[in-house]
């Protein structure tokens, strides 16, 4: 992305989330966004993912400008190339594990098996579960199962330890980890959590709308021996 902003108004409030960005993401890495609550962390991660559009400037995706995208386009963009974990999972309470992976393969192009996407993160035998039969930890990688079933080349992630206990939130950042490595998928994942940083290739932090540091990690710490 290259000069964007994002101003919210709201009456006679207006929010500059983002001031002038630059940011360009390489295949594969896997970056940590990091920052005080309010200081754009989501907005940049929404309109990296076309959930949102910049105010001014500009989204570039593989040499196609987005920000000049018809919608059409930028629904196809978000479908195909893109997955998204949140932190509260948003899996459909009455659908099982295979079912809710399914409504996302059933609209992708080239998408894996539900029951593949399930054993990618270690689910294989919970397939036919509920989400309620399922723990927070199982419900998240439920989501990042049907976040990357499309096979997605960028993989969004939005506090997705942030409902989760110490334990639970490293096996997330496990597979996290495992599925970057396995499937190269770009993937950002924003964090308040700073220990987290220490598991990535590169580290972004940001402040009032703009990216205060940008740090490439030399030696990547494997999740498991993460402390926080
Ligand atoms: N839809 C919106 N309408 C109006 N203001 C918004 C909207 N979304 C975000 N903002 C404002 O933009 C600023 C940046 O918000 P953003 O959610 O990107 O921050 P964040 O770093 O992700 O925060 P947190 O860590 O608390 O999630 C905040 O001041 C927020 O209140």
């Amino acid at each position: 992305m290259l000069g964007v902003t994002k101003t919210y108004i709201m009456g006679e409030v207006r929010v500059q989330a983002l001031k002038s960005v630059d940011l360009e993401l390489a295949k594969g890495e896997f970056v940590v966004l990091l920052g005080a609550s309010g200081s754009g962390k989501s907005t940049l991660l929404n309109i990296l993912g076309g959930l949102d559009v910049p105010t001014t400037g500009r989204v570039i995706f593989r040499g196609q400008d987005l920000t000049a995208a018809s919608d059409r386009v930028l629904t196809r963009f978000r479908r195909q190339s893109v997955g998204f974990v949140f932190q509260f999972y948003n899996l459909i309470p009455s659908l099982t594990a295979r079912e809710n992976v399914a409504l996302v393969t059933d609209i992708a192009p080239n998408p894996m098996h539900p029951r593949e996407a399930l054993e990618r993160v270690h689910l294989g035998d919970r397939i036919h579960h509920f989400p309620s039969q399922l723990s927070g930890g199982e419900q998240q990688r439920v989501a990042i199962a049907r976040a990357i079933a499309k096979r997605p080349q960028v993989l969004l992630c939005d506090e997705p330890t942030g409902a989760l206990d110490f334990q639970t939130g490293k096996l997330v950042l496990e597979t996290l980890a495992q599925v970057n490595q396995e499937l190269g998928t770009t993937t950002a994942v924003i964090t308040h959590n700073a220990g987290i940083a220490d598991m990535a290739d590169r580290v972004l932090t940001m402040r009032s709308g703009t990216i205060t540091a940008d740090q490439r990690n030399e030696h990547k710490v494997e999740p498991k021996e993460l402390e926080w």
